[in-house]
């Protein structure tokens, strides 16, 4: 395929990069790095060469042909995995609010939770179940990288058992953990369509993309520009999200992003693994406020829906992050 570049005059967005193969081995380093990067912008690339996980990749470009079959399907065959959820089954473009003042978003997606495909539930959309050994096999190694990043974490901050991060995602408690496979229809982006600008509402996102479209805005940068973040070969991109963010206790930071596809003339795909806390677990919101992680997740999505009006009243769909930049600038 060939892959379509941003204008020449485009920022650009450098990230750095950590290896997953020296996280396993827990190389000091490289924790170090982590967990630098985690409380610096939040959002980074990870090789996933190791040998050790070169599975992921493999498993991740045979989703990548099975969603392209399934976004290929007559919007009636779609609907039918439509369950009016934000974990489970098919969202068609043009429910949420897009990146440009008054327009929709410009993207459809196919979510299949982590709960249900630990169940095998018979609830799991068809194409899934037809492939169920892949996505089994792809869910559960995107589990273990956010699991393992997590532990690290956890481990380079010295935290005890009990207070680990990994003891508010177990993994039998219930949470809205889910792997999304998006797809952005061709669009005319002057139009505005599609993802607005956000934090990711769970604690961490492994993102797969192998087509420009991501833009992102640096925390600590103090400017409001959006800079592209070029896809790349053999590497996932992580952010940290809301809630890793919180029960960090604002220790670590999120980056604003959001999509607009580069090219009108083709179809973009990307895929996230949203690994969310327990829904019990609590922390403090954006505003200092005792929030349950389902009642973030579920109030941030009806705020996705809000027009562009509502959302700039609230800090709710940028995490808090824009205002940080806007104090990061004027101060
Ligand atoms: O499509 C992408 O590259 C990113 C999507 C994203 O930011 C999200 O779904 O939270
Ligand atoms: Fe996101």
């Amino acid at each position: 395929m060939l892959i379509k570049t941003p204008p020449s005059t485009a920022l650009i967005a450098s990230l750095e990069t950590v290896e997953f193969g020296r996280l396993l081995d827990r190389d000091p380093n490289e924790l170090q790095k982590l967990l630098g990067l985690c409380v610096k912008d939040g959002f980074f690339y990870l090789s996933l060469e190791d040998p050790r996980i070169s599975q992921l990749l493999s498993n991740k470009n045979r989703v990548v042909r099975i969603m392209e079959e399934f976004f290929a399907l007559p919007t009636e065959e779609k609907m039918k995995e439509d369950r009016g959820s934000h974990t489970h089954g098919y969202k068609p473009a043009g429910s949420f609010s897009g990146f440009k003042e008054g327009a929709k978003d410009g993207y459809e997606t196919l979510k299949v939770s982590y709960e249900e495909m630990i169940s095998k539930s018979p609830l799991l959309p068809s194409r899934v179940k037809e492939q169920i050994d892949l996505f089994d096999r792809f869910i559960g190694s995107c589990h273990l990288v956010n699991k393992t990043l997590l532990a690290c974490l956890s481990d380079v901050l010295g935290l005890h058992p009990g207070s680990r991060f990994e003891d508010h995602h177990r993994d039998d408690r219930p949470s809205n953990t889910t792997l999304v496979l998006l797809h952005y229809p061709k669009q005319d982006f002057e139009a505005g369509m599609g993802h607005n600008k956000h934090t990711d509402i769970g604690s961490i996102t492994l993102l797969f993309t192998e087509q420009w479209g991501l833009q992102l805005q640096a925390p600590q940068a103090g400017v409001t520009e959006w800079s592209y973040v070029p896809p790349r070969d053999g590497h996932a991109i992580i952010n940290v999200g809301d809630s890793l963010r919180f029960l960090s206790e604002k220790k670590f930071n999120s980056c604003l992003h959001r999509v607009i596809p580069v090219a009108n003339d083709e179809d973009r795909y990307s895929i996230a693994y949203f690994l969310r806390p327990e829904n019990k677990v609590q922390y403090r919101d954006t505003d200092g406020k005792e929030v349950s992680a389902q009642k973030w997740h579920d109030e941030k999505y009806v705020m996705f829906g809000e027009s562009h009006e509502k959302q700039a009243m609230s800090a709710m769909l940028t995490g808090g992050m824009e205002r940080r930049t806007v104090e990061v600038a004027s101060s």
